[in-house]
């Protein structure tokens, strides 16, 4: 089974403003709420792309029912634990002249409500999938996400982590299956500026020194590049299209190319997946559909570059 994680899912409001004024009341031309949070957005993808998984994390509130009650609607498995304290927090996404988002803070999580977690982690077995997505709500240890891979060292669980600077590097001593920085946390992370793909070829591969078994890195319009576990290296191009809402496009890769490589078993095929499904998001107002998937990835080459 495919597990996703989402220790902080959220209400994504989405609003379109024609021009956003600070110190105002600025009036929206267009709203949404969907449910949100990385691991949640990746449970819907793979689930679009006919791969059954589970979704996991923490859920509190009136809120928190709005996260159970719109997965259950759209059909998809999920286990949370009900947090006491507290809301499922509200992210606000503003779309005018320029993207600007404000995310919550989320409840706060006890020390016996991590423990259930845990138990739920615990039951993992062998050829289980794990992904771990998003970032860690201040009122737990920024050491989970290493916590949890220390945990399931023992078993063959492939575990993947989308996150970012310390939370991403220091997991990779437990050697996670696949990594999706995007260029600019990459950059971040070595306190570099990367000027070429040679520079980012050069820096995803110290990631893969360091731990990470596959490297991906994505580049919003400017496509993706994956180290693949063997030392290949391959690029993406991006499907043509004109950016709605780019929210959850990262999500949508990581849930794309896992689902190419459960489905062909070959890293090219996953990234092509990978490409598709986060251009078909970038290219819709909520997350992509399998049909807009679908036709995308007839848009998407793949190089090999290395
Ligand atoms: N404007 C775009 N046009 C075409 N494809 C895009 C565009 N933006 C994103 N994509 C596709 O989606 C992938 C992931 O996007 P991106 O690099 O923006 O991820 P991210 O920074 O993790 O995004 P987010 O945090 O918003 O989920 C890209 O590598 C690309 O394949
Ligand atoms: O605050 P985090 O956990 O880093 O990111 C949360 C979030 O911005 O990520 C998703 C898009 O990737 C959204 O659905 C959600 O609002």
């Amino acid at each position: 089974m495919i597990y996703t994680v989402t220790l902080n899912p959220s209400i994504d409001y989405v609003i379109k403003v024609e021009k956003l004024v600070n110190g105002q009341v600025n009036r929206v031309n267009e709203e949404h709420v969907y449910p949100g949070g990385k691991g949640i957005n990746v449970t819907r993808i793979l689930k679009s792309l006919d791969n059954e998984n589970i979704a996991l994390g923490f859920v509190s509130g009136f809120t928190g029912d709005y996260i159970i009650d719109s997965l259950q609607e759209l059909n998809l498995k999920s286990n949370f634990i009900k947090v006491k304290e507290g809301f499922t927090r509200i992210n606000v996404k503003i779309k005018s002249e320029e993207e600007t988002e404000i995310n919550g803070q989320g409840p706060k999580i006890s020390e016996e409500e991590l423990n259930r977690f845990f138990e739920i982690i615990d039951r993992l077995v062998d050829g289980d999938i794990l992904i771990l997505s998003g970032s860690i709500p201040a009122c737990l240890d920024e050491k989970l996400y290493e916590n949890i891979m220390k945990r399931v060292e023992d078993r063959d669980i492939k575990v993947i982590v989308d996150a970012t600077k310390n939370l991403l590097l220091n997991v990779l001593k437990y050697k996670p299956f696949l990594i999706k920085p995007n260029n600019h946390e990459l950059a971040e992370m070595f306190g570099v500026e990367l000027n070429s793909t040679k520079d980012v070829v050069f820096y995803a591969k110290k990631l893969k020194e360091m731990g990470a078994q596959n490297v991906l890195i994505s580049m919003g319009k400017d496509g993706a590049l994956l180290v693949s576990e063997n030392g290949e290296v391959f690029t993406s191009n991006v499907a043509k299209g004109e950016v709605i809402n780019s929210v959850g496009a990262g999500d949508s890769m990581v849930a794309g190319f896992i689902s190419g490589y459960l489905k062909s078993g070959s890293y090219e095929e996953a990234l092509r997946l990978g490409a598709a499904s986060g251009g078909a998001t970038a290219f819709s107002s909520d997350l992509a559909t399998r049909e807009f998937i679908d036709k995308l990835v007839e848009e998407i080459k793949i190089q090999k570059i290395n």
